[in-house]
């Protein structure tokens, strides 16, 4: 089983976006621009309100950018496609449909007939590990089961660029762990290109194969980092690099001052515990 055939890469261009109107418009992303291959994991972590959702909504072709570019395999986004499935934090899930019919919705609107829908709608809910909840409505399931569907529903049309907001933001952390398996464990069998918004270095640091760390409001990439943990990463999280990456980030997100003198990754090596205290 494939999301997709051709995953696709990510280019933004020195993209600029502006929020609100009038006196009180703003710049809530800053000149962006970067590179992200075919197939990569990405975590865009950054502060509350650095405009990581403001970014993710460039790419889906939410909002238009006041200045640059947003392009997938070179073409501009113009608008919402379902090439780019979309990952939220609370479900967008119709309670009236069933598990299979929700997953199957995007099919359906595509006019594949209904035993196709229904043999690749089951495909989909037991690759998220939901195999017997077909016939179940959404408000039977758990928040975790309910984000799983969602993640079925998204997958099941193939697309080329999954953008995911904080989608395990909402869930209790032994869900959350559970989630972050699962979506590690999909990714082992689907290609697609994944660029995944958190505020949350542990989970940034198990997934991405690469962090991008955002400064504060207007946001702007101050970090590029490559994730150099070996997979799966769950062994990992234990490591002194682990805890040396895990330092790096949050000195990053806890800087305020000009980017000329950001700090360096530390050397290999775990640091002091009580410098890994802080939440932000
Ligand atoms: N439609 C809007 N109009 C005006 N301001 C907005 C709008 N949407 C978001 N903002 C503001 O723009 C800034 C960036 O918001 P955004 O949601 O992108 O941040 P974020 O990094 O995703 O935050 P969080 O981690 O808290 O979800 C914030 O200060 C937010 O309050």
């Amino acid at each position: 089983m494939s999301a997709s055939d051709h995953p696709a890469a990510i280019r933004l261009r020195q993209l600029s976006i502006r929020l609100g109107l009038g006196s009180a418009a703003f710049e809530a992303v800053q000149n962006v621009s970067l590179d992200i291959e075919p197939g990569q994991f990405v975590c865009l972590l950054g502060p509350s309100g650095c405009g990581k959702s403001t970014l993710l909504g460039a790419l889906a072709g939410h909002l238009t950018p006041a200045s640059g570019q947003a392009l997938l395999d070179g073409e501009r986004v113009a608008g919402p496609h379902p090439e780019r499935g979309l990952v939220f934090q609370h479900h967008t899930l119709f309670p009236w449909k069933t598990v299979a019919q929700n997953v199957a919705f995007g099919l359906k609107m595509k006019g594949v007939d209904a035993a196709t829908r229904q043999r690749q709608a089951e495909e989909f809910i037991d690759l998220v590990g939901l195999t017997g909840f077909a016939r179940h409505y959404p408000g039977q399931l758990s928040g975790g089961m309910q984000q799983r569907v969602e993640i079925a529903r998204v997958l099941i049309n193939h697309p080329r660029v999954l953008l995911m907001d904080e989608p395990f933001g909402a869930l209790d952390a032994l869900t959350r762990l559970k989630m972050q398996e699962l979506l590690l464990e999909i990714r082992e069998r689907i290609r697609t290109t994944v660029l995944f918004v958190t505020h949350d270095i542990d989970e940034a640091l198990l997934l991405a194969d690469r962090v991008l760390i955002m400064s504060p409001r207007p946001g702007r990439i101050i970090e590029d980092l490559p994730v150099d943990l070996p997979r799966p990463r769950f062994a990992a999280a234990g490591s002194a690099r682990f805890a040396s990456l895990k330092q790096h980030c949050l000195a990053l997100l806890r800087y305020d001052e000009p980017a000329t003198s950001l700090p360096r990754l530390t050397p290999l090596g775990a640091p002091p515990a009580h410098q890994l205290q802080f939440a932000i």
